[in-house]
Formats: structure tokens, sequence, C-alpha cells
């Protein structure tokens, strides 16, 4: 059994963050911990209010999962403000976990800003130099690296300039692209693309955070980055089938441990890996 840690924001209606970490966990056989650092008030259509919570009490959370559980890997999702990111940034420094998953979450499926602009570069300078891989989505990989993202080519070029700034792995997710889902991993040297169909759903609450919290298990459990985010993009795709048509926005994808063993077996993400030229 894997010990997982989720730093995150919470959601209440149960469909990203801190709740979409922990049932991810679960559904892929690890024990989920959390150490919460925003409280957001947020349904299936947005946003509503957001109390992030003192640095001092995420600093406090993290020391007491650290100082008494051995950890397998971490998860970071929202991190509100660049007081709560540099708490984070100066517990991963003493505790230096083995697998650490960045997911730079800035805006809600539903628009809703989630970090602001100075978080933003404590996370560029600080957490990504610790991080085995960096997450973000389109519009997130955009903003980190200053250039418009609109294909493959230009989600490779970005992937360099993220790459650059220090994780071992940079994944860019494709889910805001209107063609396919494909999404493209980079490890300083090669390139390799999930290639991944788009699936016409509203529900698509929580993908992000559950993509990088699988790839924190799967990583954990010793698999490599490849095999990890392949695995991953297969337990998300799942879910985005089988997502709940629950509430009047974007309904949350499904976890279901049984559901996601028995799924259709012949359901393969092809993998394409090409060089860097
Ligand atoms: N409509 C969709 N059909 C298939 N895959 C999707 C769809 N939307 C997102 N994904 C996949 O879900 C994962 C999360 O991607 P994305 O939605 O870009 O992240 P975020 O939630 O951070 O915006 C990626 O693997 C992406 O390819
Ligand atoms: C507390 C919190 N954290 C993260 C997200 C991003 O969600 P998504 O996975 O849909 O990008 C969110 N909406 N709320």
């Amino acid at each position: 059994m894997k010990n997982l840690l989720t730093i995150a924001g919470s959601d209440s209606s149960g469909g990203a963050g801190i709740q979409a970490d922990l049932k991810t966990f679960a559904a892929n056989g690890g024990y989920g911990m959390s150490v919460i650092t925003a409280v957001t008030a947020q349904n299936t259509t947005g946003v509503s209010a957001v109390h992030n919570i003192p640095p001092e009490i995420v600093r406090a959370q993290i020391d007491a999962v650290f100082n008494d559980i051995n950890v397998d890997g971490v998860k970071i999702g929202m991190l509100s403000t660049a007081d709560i990111a540099n708490a984070v940034a100066d517990a991963m420094e003493v505790y230096k976990p083995r697998i650490l998953i960045v997911d730079p979450v800035m805006v809600s499926t539903s628009g809703s800003k989630l970090l602001s602009d100075e978080a933003v570069e404590v996370i560029k300078n600080r957490l990504l130099p610790l991080a085995t891989m960096v997450t973000p989505n389109i519009p997130e990989a955009e903003y980190m690296c200053g250039q418009e993202i609109k294909n493959i080519h230009e989600m490779g070029q970005a992937a360099q300039i993220i790459g650059d700034m220090g994780p071992g792995y940079v994944l860019i997710k494709g889910g805001h692209l209107k063609e396919n889902a494909n999404d493209l991993l980079y490890n300083g040297r090669t390139m390799t693309i999930f290639e991944g169909g788009r699936i016409h759903t509203q529900n698509t609450h929580g993908t992000g955070c559950s993509i990088s919290s699988a790839i924190c298990i799967n990583m954990a459990k010793g698999m490599d980055a490849v095999l990890a985010v392949g695995e991953a993009k297969k337990y998300v795709k799942t879910g985005i089938e089988n997502g709940l048509s629950i509430g009047k926005g974007n309904g949350p994808i499904h976890h279901f441990y049984d559901l996601w063993k028995t799924s259709d077996p012949n359901v393969e993400i092809e993998f394409k890996c090409i060089e860097k030229e």
C-alpha cells in the first residue's frame, strides 16, 4: 500500500481539488492524506467564495503528516497565494518527497481564478526545481511560458521552455484542444505524445486534478513516467466516459474502483514517441 499526500484546495461539490485527489488515490489502491490550502465554495457552475488557510496552518498540516507517516508521493494542486506557495515550498525543501507532482492549478473549468500572479512566480522559481513532473493544461502552460499554444508543435515548444525551469518532466495536457485530447510529455530530451480522442461531454470537472493524482500514485508504485501517464490517462478517460450529469454545469468525472478495473480492457491509449529536433 502506498501513502499519498495531496496539498490542495477543497471543492465543496466533490468534483475537483482535494476530493478528486483522495477519490483517485483510493480508486487506484492507495492510502490518501490531505493538506488543505484553501476552502472553496464551489459547484458544477462555478466558484462563489474562497477562504485561504493561513500559511502556518498549511505548514503545520504538512509537518503533522511527515513527522509521523512515511509519504510515498506528494501531489500539489491549488496554492492560492504566494504566502501559501512559499510555505509549501519551504516544507518540500525540508522533506524532499521522492515523487512530487505539481499541478499548477490557475483557473477552474468554470473560469474562476484560483491562483494569484505572485504565486505563479513561486511555483516557477521554487517548486518546479523540486518537481518530478509538472502538469499544466494549455492555458496554464501559455501563462507560464508567455506563448500562445494552438497545436501539438507549440505544445512541444512550451514544454521545452517550462522544462528549462527545472522539473524532471513536463506534461502539457490537451483537454483544451478543439479537435482531440492529445497530451505531450517532455523529459528534457524526448517528447511522447499520448493520443486521445476527444469525448464530447460537459462532465469534465476534476479531470486535471485526477490525472495528476493518478500519475502521483502510479509513479509512487514504481511505474516509469510514460507508463504512469498512459495509465493515468486511461483512468481519467474511463472517468469522463462515465461522468455524472449532476448539477447544472460541468458535472464531475466518475471514480469507481470496480468500474475502472472492469472497464473495457481493449481501451488502449496509443503512444507515439518523437525525438526532439
Ligand atoms: N473532452 C475530453 N475528452 C477526452 N479527454 C479529455 C477531455 N477533456 C480532458 N481530457 C483529458 O483529461 C486530462 C486533463 O486535461 P485538461 O482538461 O486539459 O486538464 P485541466 O482539468 O487541468 O484543465 C488530459 O489527459 C486530457 O487530455
Ligand atoms: C479546489 C479546486 N482545485 C482545483 C480545481 C481545478 O479543477 P479541474 O481538475 O477541473 O481543472 C478546482 N476547480 N477547484
